[in-house]
């Protein structure tokens, strides 16, 4: 799997462009027609006035939702010498579950300590649309978030927890509504050390039932 982000320039910037696309080539033409024979076969008729274009709309969706924005991720030297947690809350994503291609929709809690380096705060929630735009499993997400902190910050510690409602989960199959899933990846300090973990848990706040659809 290629990786999603480039090593970064002397200013310590990393440059995420939407042509580096870890998925591979894109056809548009192809993913419309697909989508036309999909929705024929499951029985929907594309000739009324609102769905002559709906193939094309739903491909646009998709890719989307697969396409995170170009991004630089700016880190800083940490001049001041801090090393105390920074944490960036309830950053919202929506991501793709990898099983059914449906949305999955949440916020990320996303915490770490300073070592070497600063990243700009903004790049910590673009960091988490990085990670989102891809067809995945929510474990997978913030084991992402988090290896990318740890590879490139060379920080002592690192927590990243996400709260998500699966649409496949709620919508279809179980039809469990209201369930939400949680997943958590710790690296460093955070994963060896409870007193650290539990002020990065207190300090993020409870995640349950802080955001609604
Ligand atoms: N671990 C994990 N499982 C997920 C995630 N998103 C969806 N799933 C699960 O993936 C599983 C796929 O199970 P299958 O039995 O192959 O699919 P299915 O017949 O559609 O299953 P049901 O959802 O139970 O109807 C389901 O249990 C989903 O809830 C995720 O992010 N992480
Ligand atoms: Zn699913």
């Amino acid at each position: 799997m290629v990786d999603l982000l480039t090593r970064p320039d002397q200013r310590g910037v990393h440059v995420y462009s939407a042509g580096d696309s870890r998925l591979g080539g894109r056809d548009r033409t192809r993913a419309t027609e697909a989508a036309a024979e999909f929705l024929a076969a499951l029985g929907v008729p594309l000739d009324g006035e609102h769905t002559e274009r709906t193939a094309e709309r739903m491909t646009d969706a998709y890719l989307e939702m697969l396409t995170p924005r170009d991004t630089e991720l700016t880190t800083f030297p940490n001049s001041g010498g801090n090393r105390e947690l920074v944490i960036e809350r309830q950053i919202r994503f929506t991501s793709l579950c990898a099983h059914h291609m449906l949305p999955f929709i949440g916020v990320a809690h996303v915490g770490y300590i300073p070592g070497e380096r600063l990243l700009g705060l903004s790049k910590i929630a673009r960091l988490v649309e990085l990670f989102s735009r891809r067809p995945q499993v929510q474990e997978d997400l913030v084991a992402g978030i988090a290896g990318w902190l740890d590879d490139n910050l060379a920080t002592p510690g690192v927590g990243v927890v996400a709260s998500a409602v699966h649409l496949c989960m709620t919508e279809r199959g179980a039809r469990a509504h209201g369930t939400t899933t949680v997943t958590s990846a710790y690296r460093g300090t955070l994963l060896e050390d409870r007193t650290v973990r539990g002020e990065f848990l207190a300090l993020a706040g409870t995640i349950s039932a802080e955001w609604s659809l």
